[in-house]
């Protein structure tokens, strides 16, 4: 079953066309970035998704009904770019408070250890940094144990540390078969923390697929050694290359495949390789090119 279906969905404010004709399901149980730039259309398609906007055409599904339905049957959870916190209540007032909103909340311990709150517990929510008041976000968003859980650029305001925090509770969560949809500028918490990225750009979606199709998509990763100035023939053959650079007596193959190409570096040619690297990632490259080309 999808959890989300958006169906050739558009929305304009006035003349700014912000999403433009989105087709994208997510099956129940994913974990799903929506990888954009600035103005991209994430916040919009969001806010869409909880009932909070109107498509100006098209449809979207949310749990197999509406979004209002959805989100009125405490289906739905979400974390939103800001939204304030009621500053004299303690975190566990404020935890507790909204999880007993919910028809079948989860307990109030375990929403405190997947947000990273235990230690904050007698803190009052005024008195929070930027970051710390985020996790409670989180907690708030997750407290009714929604089926699907919306997170809307979830790490804005946090560092390093609380980063890495923030998606081990996220993925804790998601790994009890729930289903999350995250906005994000970031591609390195696009890749680690889904299994499934859709990059869009201008209100479209112009990739979608795991980071590594992405990736490979995109031109791939590249794959680097010495050559010291043997015979560069022949690297061009080899398995999944797409280009071939020699420079300065260090060779660099382009790739839609790197283990292969290198299997067939290494038992195909009679070639020395020394300082061998794989510079995977190219994520980033994979989405300026993307982004920009559409
Ligand atoms: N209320 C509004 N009125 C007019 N234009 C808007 C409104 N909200 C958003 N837009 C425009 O719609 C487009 C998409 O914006 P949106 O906020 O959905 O993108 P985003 O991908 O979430 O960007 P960001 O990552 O910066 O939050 C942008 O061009 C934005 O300026």
């Amino acid at each position: 079953m999808n959890a989300i279906a958006f169906t050739d969905v558009s929305k304009s404010y006035g003349n700014v066309l912000a999403v433009d004709g989105l087709d994208l399901a997510v099956e129940a149980g994913r974990t799903v970035a929506l990888l954009g730039p600035n103005g991209a259309g994430k916040s919009t398609s969001i806010n869409m998704l909880l009932g909070l906007l109107r498509p100006t055409h098209g449809r979207i599904e949310v749990l197999g009904t509406s979004p209002d339905e959805a989100v009125a049957r405490g289906e739905v959870g979400a974390m939103m770019q800001s939204g304030e916190l009621i500053p004299e209540l303690t975190v566990r007032e404020l935890v507790d408070f909204v999880r007993r909103l919910y028809p079948r909340p989860l307990g109030l311990d375990e929403i405190l250890q997947m947000a990273d709150l235990t230690g904050l517990v007698k803190r009052r929510a005024g008195k929070l940094s930027g970051g710390q008041a985020q996790r409670v976000r989180f907690a708030l968003s997750i407290a009714g144990a929604p089926k699907l859980l919306v997170l809307d650029e979830p790490t804005a305001a946090m560092d390093v540390e609380s980063r890495l925090r923030f998606w081990a509770g996220m993925r804790a969560y998601a790994a009890g078969g729930r289903t999350v949809l995250f906005a994000t500028h970031y591609l390195e918490e696009a890749d680690e923390n889904s299994d499934r990225v859709v990059v869009v750009a201008r209100g479209r979606v112009v990739a979608d697929g795991t980071a590594a199709q992405i990736k490979a998509g995109a031109g791939g990763q590249t794959v680097r050694f010495t050559l010291d100035g043997q015979a560069a023939a022949g690297l061009d053959a080899l398995p999944g290359v797409t280009a071939v650079e020699v420079e300065e007596g260090t060779a660099t193959l382009r790739t839609a495949d790197p283990d292969a190409t290198v299997a067939a570096l290494y038992r195909g040619t009679s070639l020395r390789v020394r300082d061998l690297r794989i510079t995977g990632a190219a994520l980033e490259d994979a989405f300026l090119a993307l982004t920009q080309e559409s």
